[in-house]
């Protein structure tokens, strides 16, 4: 049975500071937000979580093998070297969507996004690490089939971005609606979906699906692990056997 840690990333107050005393140049938003990003990726990918960047104001991890005392370093690093702070909310489940949905409650629990007096909340629990096991995260990694040969190579470099958002968008949603998933696009043509327990059946109803809807092909491998890097890379190796046996969907364990 899976067990997803879940950690909703909130930036504090960070609405209100992109306009004072007057709105900020949006480069100096945009290089902000994206050095963040990379700061708390390589945080938690050294940890072998995996965080995505979603709003960017807000992002969401998981932190399996992450501890409380993990997050509150995260916090303090990056209060120390910008000029804005984070507020974490943990949670964990066998549901991620529920686990983000716990996590999300406990930060708004602590105040509205835009109060100016919620500074580095962090509430939540772990999972201990006697309670962890090889079993606790299912992630599928999926990709556009020839995305290449269909879209980089033949159209420009907008309408192929406007063809692969159209798969993602489609696949997000019904991850999130018909199989209690969380899907997270992850650059190029690939999307990382954390998963809870779910079968072969599942994958290839969920690629039929943006198929018909979108007409955007996907494969897909998937993995498990103790962690995101553990669950990510089996996903990545079961894709590779996509890719050399022409198959649509590959289960690593
Ligand atoms: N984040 C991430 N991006 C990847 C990964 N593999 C490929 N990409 C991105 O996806 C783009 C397309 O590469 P592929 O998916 O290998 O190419 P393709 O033409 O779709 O070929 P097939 O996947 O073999 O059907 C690359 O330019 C990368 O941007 C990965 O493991 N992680």
């Amino acid at each position: 049975m899976t067990n997803t840690q879940v950690t909703l990333v909130q930036i504090d107050n960070y609405g209100p500071w992109t306009v004072t005393p007057e709105p900020r140049r949006e480069a100096d938003l945009q290089t902000l937000q994206s050095r963040l990003y990379a700061d708390i990726s390589q945080f938690v990918g050294n940890r072998d979580g995996y965080v995505f960047f979603t709003r960017f104001d807000n992002m969401i991890a998981v932190t399996n093998g992450c501890s409380l005392e993990d997050h509150e370093l995260l916090q303090e690093s990056v209060g120390n070297r910008y000029p804005v702070t984070l507020s974490l909310g943990v949670a964990t489940g066998t549901s991620p969507v529920q686990a983000l949905a716990d996590a999300t409650e406990r930060v708004q629990a602590a105040g509205s996004a835009q109060d100016k007096d919620r500074r580095e909340c962090l509430d939540g629990r772990v999972i201990e690490d006697p309670h962890r096991t090889d079993e606790d995260l299912q992630i599928a990694h999926f990709d556009v089939v020839n995305a290449t040969g269909n879209y980089t190579d033949e159209l420009n470099a907008f309408d192929t971005f406007i063809e692969i958002e159209q798969g993602y968008a489609e696949l997000m949603r019904h991850m999130r609606y018909a199989h209690d998933s969380l899907s997270f696009f992850v650059g190029g043509d690939n999307i990382i979906v954390v998963c809870p327990d779910l079968e072969e059946d599942d994958y290839e109803e969920a690629i039929h699906h943006v198929d018909e809807a979108v007409d955007v092909e996907l494969q897909v491998g998937v993995g498990r692990g103790k962690s995101a890097h553990d669950a990510g890379f089996a996903a990545k190796h079961a894709l590779e056997t996509c890719r050399a046996d022409g198959t649509r969907v590959e289960l690593e364990w």
